[in-house]
């Protein structure tokens, strides 16, 4: 009887997580915030977001790109608006913020996807370069953090994701980068703490690993290679999806997170904790992992296709993401 009664409520409980998951409606109403929203991994969040009903604004420093994502939003049916931002200056952080709040009356949910580095190793990097990247990602997401709260959650509540990058075991070549991420995963534990009692504020972050995306473009050819060489370098044997970032944000938006504050998540295939096999990912690859696809939230197309191009990468970095499909439809 007790491990009926046990089961019952297992399944009970599984129903209740799934259902709130998924819910198409789920976020119909909020109004959320991605920064970066017009490439890569904000693009994503964006479209999940909106197909869970939310209404998004897109904000970065570059209207036509962010115009082309709420296009594409709008044709599918979901409800898009777009600001300009340079996150690095706080006084307009703020205005957008009062901005989103005049125009739509809330603003529920904030994610700080904009930033963003080169590669450099530490011996070389200025002191100008290193304080650039501080400024963008750390003063940057501090900004709209504070904008934010001052603005609207402050008084009303609301939920934050950072968007930081793995960093767990330093960054080579990355110096700037590592700091300035490392300072965001303990701000964001900090404002967990002086900002839950502010009507239950949550801010988590999550810490994507090498994510197949339009942010490679940024690198110059030799550092592609470089890293199209080391896609072995996470125990799954490969690297990471927009969309499996993505499904990651919109977890810990939502309702099934309520209980998650402060926390960062890695989203890296293990690889903060292992670099895999040197052999290689025809060694290492999981038949069994999971390859999202783009955009799960949205009805697919004609035969079963996204009516969307699934990711703007280099193509070294997008062959390799093609291979390892091959590998899964082949089994
Ligand atoms: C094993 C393998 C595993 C490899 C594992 C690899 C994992 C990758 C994980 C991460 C992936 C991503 O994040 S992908 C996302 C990438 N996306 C982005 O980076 C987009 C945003 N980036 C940017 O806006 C820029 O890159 C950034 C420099 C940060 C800010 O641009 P700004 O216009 O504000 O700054 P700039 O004026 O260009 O530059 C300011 C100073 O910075 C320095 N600087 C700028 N670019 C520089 C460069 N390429 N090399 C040296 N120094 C540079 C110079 O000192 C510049 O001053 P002067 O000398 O006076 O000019
Ligand atoms: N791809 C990856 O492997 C990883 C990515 N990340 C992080 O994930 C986030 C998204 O990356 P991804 O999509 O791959 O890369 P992208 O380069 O495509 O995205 C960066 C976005 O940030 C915006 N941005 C940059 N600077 C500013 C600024 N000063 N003010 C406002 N917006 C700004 C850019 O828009 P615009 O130029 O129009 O302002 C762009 O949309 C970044 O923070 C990145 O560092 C972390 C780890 C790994």
């Amino acid at each position: 009887m007790n491990i009926l009664w046990a089961y019952y409520v297992t399944c009970k409980y599984h129903v209740v997580a799934y259902n709130s998951i998924f819910k198409k409606d789920l976020f119909k109403d909020e109004v959320v915030l991605v920064t970066g929203g017009g490439t890569g991994i904000g693009r994503c969040i964006a479209h999940e977001m909106a197909s869970l009903g939310a209404t998004v604004v897109i904000a970065a420093r570059k209207l036509d790109q962010l115009t082309a994502v709420a296009e594409e939003i709008r044709k599918l049916g979901g409800k898009c608006d777009t600001m300009q931002i340079n996150i690095r200056d706080a006084a307009k952080a703020l205005e957008l913020i009062e901005n989103i709040v005049a125009k739509h009356g809330k603003l529920t949910c904030l994610v700080n996807n904009a930033g963003g580095q080169f590669m450099s190793p530490a011996s070389m990097l200025s002191t100008k370069g290193f304080a650039t990247v501080v400024d963008l990602n750390l003063n940057g997401t501090f900004n709209m953090c504070k904008a934010a709260f001052d603005g609207y959650m402050g008084e009303h509540g609301g939920s934050i994701v950072n968007i930081v990058a793995e960093c767990r075991n330093g960054f080579p070549r990355m110096v700037h980068t590592g700091a300035a991420r490392s300072g965001i995963i303990n701000m964001t534990k900090t404002l967990a703490v002086e900002w839950g009692p502010f009507n239950g504020i949550r801010v988590n972050c999550v810490a994507p690993g090498t994510i197949v995306s339009s942010g490679m473009k940024n690198y110059p050819d030799n550092v592609v290679d470089m890293i199209a060489g080391n896609d072995w370098l996470s125990p799954t044997g490969r690297f990471g999806t927009e969309s499996e970032i993505a499904a990651s944000v919109v977890f810990l938006l939502s309702p099934a997170a309520a209980y998650i504050n402060g926390v960062n998540l890695a989203v890296d295939g293990g690889s903060s904790l292992s670099k895999g096999f040197p052999e290689g990912q025809d060694l290492a690859f999981n038949p069994e992992g999971s390859l999202m696809p783009a955009y799960v939230g949205w009805p697919e197309g004609k035969d079963n296709v996204h009516n969307l191009k699934h990711v703007d990468a280099p193509q070294k970095i997008n062959d390799l993401l093609n291979k390892y499909k091959k590998k899964k439809s082949k089994l």
